[in-house]
């Protein structure tokens, strides 16, 4: 198939879901019909007038004329008659309700397209926080990101500009050739038949913009999250001197951006030319005819021009044509892509009812669990043990054997796909998700604060805690001291996800933040290689504190922490091959005793 004909057959079908976006875009819209229907409403009155106008400047022009030959017939000087007055103040009426009606109608459809923006950005972040953690591997932050920022901001602009210019511009055509029909009906059709064929025109091209802005607005999303990604890793693209690389492949997607605007651009300005042309051919056809008429008596100065007047303003919605078409076909292609991330299959809902999360002891049990996050091809078959109340269980193997994995079920990021996995004898799947979070702490590799003070971080998931909580939990966290030197002590602004702390001082502060919530179950991402001694034995303190009494998992990374662990969990390929303690998974000699030896012999 050539490259044509593959354009050819893309345009094809992007017809029905151009329809269907459009059909649904509308169904949107329609929530503030009342706002909209004044906007019509207002525009219809606005056109009204702007018809009206030349209509009356015939009048005011006709009156002046034959004003003018009395004047120099009877030799005296022109004067405003009363007459003239008069229908010069109608006229002037006319130009002020015109204004007034279009600047009143531009501010209510410019609060029409923020509301529908506000609505749709509510839905995304509602959605996103609905949507499983399936979705945020599959998709980039920068793509994302493109969707809430720049396809909304698309789809306001085109509401403001496209669609408010669209209804402005049928109700300019409607009176215009109601006037027009008024004064001479052969000169309409002379109008009628350019219109045509501007308008076969820009049916022609408007079947390709659609996938022309779709394509725009795709290539926008690939380069937002490509220059998020680089950004996000600017010191390793450094370390390895991939500057280069880097830049090569930015380059790549902003030549793909720029082409894809190319092309949207050109479908755009490439009519306005002919349209022009085609308006100026009607025109000129249009002006010897009046000066004919004219000449013959059958057709007055005032009517001539007003007819002119009128031949203008239609002409000039058809130049136009072509972007508004543009506007609104890009607009639908953000649209379409809305709505996409609005139907993304959402996490499996809450039971209703769902059991109350247990108070307590904080017994975890894993029933024969079975899960893959590619559920054809299973990572975890089945996998069974129990933690019992204020156990501190271990869990250690090779990399990628499925640790994390392990974690992010107990925390349902993930839904098991057989088995199950109980909180004291209550299936986890019977819960609230939040409520099952919330009888659950975690401290990760991965430590993450945000933009906002030392304390409102440490209070992140307690926010209604005093500031003598806040203080008592960096204490046992090992932190309070460190807080104490800062500029401003709790009070110190932490800006960009606290960038300036140091990796061992911001997981101190995650550890402030979970002791603050005090769950019953702690879930702990050994991360001690990356600190130095002092900080670490800090950081081991802080942990203990934090596991004591309560059941605790704890990612091992060096065996050396984990030798008083009630319960070790070896793991390989997603499946538990040994457990016990440390000695009598030493005495059993196998591979947990193979790691440990290999580490300490
Ligand atoms: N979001 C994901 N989507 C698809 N596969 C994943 C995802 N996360 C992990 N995996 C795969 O699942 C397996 C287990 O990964 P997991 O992160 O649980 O290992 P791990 O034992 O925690 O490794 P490490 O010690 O390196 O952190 C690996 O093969 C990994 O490639």
């Amino acid at each position: 198939m050539t490259a044509e004909k593959a354009a050819e057959k893309n345009t094809e079908m992007t017809a029905p879901r151009t329809r269907s976006t459009a059909k649904r875009f509308l169904r949107d819209l329609s929530r503030q019909r009342a706002r909209l229907w004044l906007v019509v409403g207002l525009l219809a009155c606005h056109c009204v007038f702007y018809v009206l106008a030349p209509a009356q400047s015939a009048i005011v022009v006709n009156l002046i004329w034959e004003e003018a030959k009395g004047c120099i017939a009877a030799g005296r000087a022109f004067a405003l008659t009363d007459a003239l007055t008069m229908q010069l103040g109608i006229l002037t009426s006319y130009y002020v309700i015109q204004w007034a009606t279009y600047y009143v109608s531009a501010y209510l459809m410019a609060s029409v397209a923020e509301t529908l923006t506000l609505s749709f950005r509510e839905r995304i972040a509602a959605k996103l926080n609905r949507l499983p953690l399936a979705f945020f591997d599959r998709h980039k932050a920068g793509e994302v990101l493109a969707r809430v920022t720049a396809d909304l901001d698309r789809i306001s602009e085109a509401m403001q500009t496209g669609l408010f210019q669209l209804m402005m511009a049928l109700g300019y055509i409607v009176g215009v050739l109601w006037a027009m029909l008024y004064y001479s009906p052969p000169l309409t059709c002379v109008f009628l038949g350019c219109m045509g064929v501007c308008l076969l025109i820009v049916q022609a091209v408007s079947k390709r913009t659609f996938a022309a802005a779709e394509r725009r607005q795709e290539t926008l999303a690939d380069l937002t999250g490509l220059v998020e990604e680089c950004y996000a890793g600017r010191n390793v693209i450094r370390a390895f001197n991939h500057e280069g690389a880097t830049i090569a492949s930015v380059g790549r997607d902003v030549t793909d951006n720029c082409e894809a605007q190319r092309r949207t651009d050109f479908l755009t300005n490439c009519m306005n030319p002919l349209m022009r042309t085609l308006t100026r051919i009607a025109l000129a056809l249009i002006a010897l005819a009046c000066g004919v008429q004219m000449l013959t008596g059958q057709m007055s100065v005032g009517v001539a021009q007003a007819f002119f007047q009128y031949v203008n303003i239609g002409a000039e919605p058809l130049c136009q044509a072509a972007f508004m078409v543009n506007n609104l076909q890009g607009a639908l292609a953000s649209a379409k892509r809305t709505y996409e991330l609005l139907d993304e299959p959402e996490e499996t809902p809450d039971p209703v009812p769902c059991l109350p999360a247990p108070a307590g002891p904080g017994r975890v049990a894993f029933e024969s669990v079975r899960f893959g996050y590619d559920p054809a091809t299973p990572l975890m078959e089945d996998v069974s043990f129990v933690a019992e109340p204020g156990q501190k269980v271990a869990i250690v193997g090779p990399t990628g054997a499925g640790k994390t994995t392990l974690i992010n079920l107990l925390m349902r990021f993930y839904d098991v796909q057989g088995g199950r996995i109980c909180l004291d004898g209550t299936p986890t799947e019977s819960m609230a998700r939040a409520d099952l979070r919330d009888t659950m702490g975690m401290v990760l590799q991965d430590t993450w604060l945000f933009g906002g003070t030392v304390a409102e971080n440490i209070a992140y998931g307690c926010p209604g805690a005093s500031r003598e909580q806040v203080e008592s939990a960096a204490k046992a966290a090992c932190v309070d001291h460190f807080i104490r030197t800062l500029a401003h002590g709790y009070d110190t602004v932490l800006d960009n996800e606290g960038s300036a702390l140091s990796q061992g001082q911001r997981q101190l502060l995650t550890i402030a933040r979970v002791i603050l919530r005090d769950p019953q179950v702690i879930i702990l991402d050994e991360a001690t290689s990356s600190v130095d001694t002092r900080t670490e034995a800090a950081i081991g303190r802080a942990m203990d504190r934090l596991m004591h009494g309560r059941t605790s998992f704890v990612i091992a990374h060096r065996l050396s922490t984990i030798r008083d662990a009630d319960l070790i969990l070896y793991m390989e390929h997603g499946t538990i091959v040994e457990q016990g303690t440390h000695e009598s998974l030493l005495a059993a000699d196998g591979k947990y005793a193979a790691l440990y030896n290999s580490q300490f012999a």
